[in-house]
């Protein structure tokens, strides 16, 4: 395949952002799209402040700095991106959101372009079939903060081409990233894992067997975990974790994986977590 030299990034939230970031400071071109200008630069604000901080440190020039930014074009517009190598959508959790953005990508696109989904948790393959090129679908999930997390998980959908695989795993290497193959399972590795964990720490919460507090202390002093269960759930964002539960409870139907009514409760209130400024914790964004 040819050599991936522009990448476009579907959604500027707190994971497009850091995948615009991780891409242009590896020498990649970057289109970073999202519906509405406003969340670009909410995204491109995040950006700016990771590399200052880089620079601050001493770690990164002002001129490399500003040669990173100088890699990240922006448009509301997906077609901005269609002579991209690649586009890596993570856009919301949401299976008709994802549909129907790739329904555009494949109309869009250029012929021989790898179609790549930040999805934690929906499947690849079905997200592939709504294309005309399933066998260049794939998952490429990045973990959350995308600077700093070495991993990607490389998700194979039922028709992604050996040689797609091997494109994006060499892309995750060339952002600084270690990629693990992983097939198209429900919640992949990673949340199949982490989640049942997260959704359980939540039952404690609702059961009333300790305050999120005591289990986040529990979890970080007894298992040297960095950030306790429900910081981490506000941290992911508590609506992500509630899709990603209904994902695993709806792909196995098994009652393992039923979400907590509290979590559900939370994010009808609109207690999203961090980025909302409330979840389990208040935060002052
Ligand atoms: C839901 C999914 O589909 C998959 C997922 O992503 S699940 C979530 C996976 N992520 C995790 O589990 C994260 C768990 N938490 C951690 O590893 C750590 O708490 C953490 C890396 C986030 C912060 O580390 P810390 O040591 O507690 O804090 P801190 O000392 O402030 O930060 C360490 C470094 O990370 C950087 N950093 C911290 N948060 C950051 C962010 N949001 N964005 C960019 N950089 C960040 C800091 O600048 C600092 O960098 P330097 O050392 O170069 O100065
Ligand atoms: N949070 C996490 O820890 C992780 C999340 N992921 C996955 O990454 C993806 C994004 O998550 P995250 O960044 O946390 O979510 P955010 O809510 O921070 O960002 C999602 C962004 O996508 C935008 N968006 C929604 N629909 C479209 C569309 N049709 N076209 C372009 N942009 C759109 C949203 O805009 P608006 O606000 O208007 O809806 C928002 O700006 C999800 O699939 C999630 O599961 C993967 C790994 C870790």
């Amino acid at each position: 395949m040819a050599e991936i030299r522009k990448v476009m990034v579907i959604g500027a939230g707190q994971m497009g952002s850091g995948i615009a970031q991780v891409a242009a400071e590896a020498g990649l071109q970057v289109v970073l799209n999202d519906i509405q200008d406003e969340f670009i630069q909410r995204g491109l604000a995040v950006i700016r402040k990771n590399l200052q901080r880089a620079v601050d440190k001493g770690r990164m020039g002002q001129e490399e700095m500003a040669a990173v930014l100088g890699r990240i074009e922006t448009s509301c517009q997906l077609d901005a991106g269609s002579d991209a190598d690649i586009a890596i959508e993570a856009a919301t959790e949401n299976m008709d959101i994802k549909l129907g953005i790739f329904r555009k990508l494949d109309e869009l696109m250029k012929g021989d372009a790898i179609l790549a989904s930040n999805t934690s948790s929906l499947p690849i393959t079905e997200i592939a079939a709504v294309t005309r090129r399933p066998e260049q679908v794939i998952g490429m999930h990045f973990m959350n903060p995308v600077p700093v997390m070495k991993l990607v998980e490389v998700i194979r959908g039922l028709a992604t081409s050996d040689a797609v695989y091997t494109a994006v795993h060499e892309l995750a290497e060339k952002m600084g990233k270690t990629a693990v193959e992983v097939n198209d399972f429900p919640g992949f590795v990673s949340n199949r894992v982490l989640l049942p964990m997260i959704n359980e720490a939540i039952y404690c919460v609702y059961e009333g067997v300790a305050t999120p507090e005591a289990i986040d202390e529990v979890m970080k002093l007894g298992m040297n975990h960095p950030m306790g269960p429900l910081t981490l759930a506000d941290f992911i964002g508590l609506d992500t974790c509630l899709a990603i539960m209904e994902v695993l409870y709806e792909g196995f139907r098994d009652s393992k994986y039923r979400p907590c009514p509290l979590l559900r409760k939370y994010v009808k209130a609109g207690w999203l977590g961090k980025k909302s400024g409330r979840g389990f914790y208040v935060y002052n964004n």
